[in-house]
């Protein structure tokens, strides 16, 4: 299954925000980079559908090709799950009912929840170690809680494809790390892919298949593992992006980017 976007052109207030964004995505994670306002979030939100396009079109191709660009918000929740960068927090129903709205898309509209859309919000907040929190309010629990309960909310949805917007923001430095595996091992298991937007060049380098670099609302790089020069290629853009100096080193655990100190260099 791939997630492919051609020629994504988004203006606000008769702003443009994006222009000329094209890449394609295959399973697995990918990782979107790119400075504060670069337009990180505006991208996420164009694939969700909340941020309408000027111009521009998004596949997902599963086998047959389906338009997502064209699908209503309902028809669309089945095929991609967003998880917003801010939580509501006015938002006060148990954490367990918050969940199991992620069933939404595949019921009637004045249909309840039936006993196994419960049981797959259960089943996703045991996998998130968040069960216990299941009779907590949704707008009383910590902000790295709730981002574990949209978690779980996009997990029951189903959908072919995650989006997820700064879903590391909040959680603690062991959540951080058991959060992309647990992510990576659910989309090995379930063969499909999601694009989340990091600040953190290190977990990106760590955890995802592809990046792409967004700059100045243009899509400057779009950087596969799998390329002969990816860590070249990608040390070079994290000096124009941050103007931070790195080099790869290789360690009994794996391989590691070691930053030169800012203060070393004057
Ligand atoms: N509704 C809006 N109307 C006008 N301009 C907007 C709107 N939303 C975002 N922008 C502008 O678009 C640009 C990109 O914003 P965006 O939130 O997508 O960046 P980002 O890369 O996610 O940033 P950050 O890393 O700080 O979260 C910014 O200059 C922002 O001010």
């Amino acid at each position: 299954m791939r997630l492919e976007v051609r020629g994504l052109r988004i203006c606000l207030q008769k702003t443009e925000i994006l222009r000329d964004v094209s890449f394609c995505c295959g399973p697995g994670l990918t990782a979107v980079l790119g400075v504060n306002g670069a337009g990180k979030t505006t991208l996420l939100k164009s694939l969700a559908g909340i941020c309408p396009l000027s111009q521009g079109e998004i596949w997902l191709e599963d086998g047959k090709s389906l338009a997502l660009h064209e699908m209503s918000a309902g028809r669309r929740a089945r095929y991609l799950s967003y998880v917003p960068q801010e939580s509501r927090t006015g938002l006060h129903c148990p954490v367990r009912e918050f969940v199991v709205m992620g069933r939404n898309p595949y019921l009637n509209w004045l249909d309840t929840p039936r006993k196994s859309d419960y049981q797959k919000a259960d089943e996703a907040m045991e996998s998130l170690h968040i069960r216990h929190l299941s009779e907590a309010y949704f707008d009383e629990i910590s902000g790295g809680e709730r981002r574990l309960a949209y978690l779980a909310r996009a997990r029951v949805q189903e959908a072919r494809w995650m989006v997820l917007d700064e879903p590391l923001a909040n959680l603690d430095f062991g959540r951080q790390h058991r959060f992309l595996v647990r992510l990576n091992r659910y989309l090995r298991t379930e063969g499909t892919g999601a694009i989340l937007s990091v600040h953190d060049p290190l977990l990106a380098y760590e955890y995802a298949e592809q990046i792409l670099v967004l700059k100045e609302g243009k899509l400057a790089a779009s950087l596969s593992k799998k390329d002969w020069d990816f860590e070249k290629t990608y040390l070079s853009w994290l000096r124009q992006l941050y103007g931070m100096d790195g080099r790869v080193y290789e360690t009994p655990e794996g391989k590691t980017i070691v930053w030169r100190r800012q203060d070393a260099k004057n």
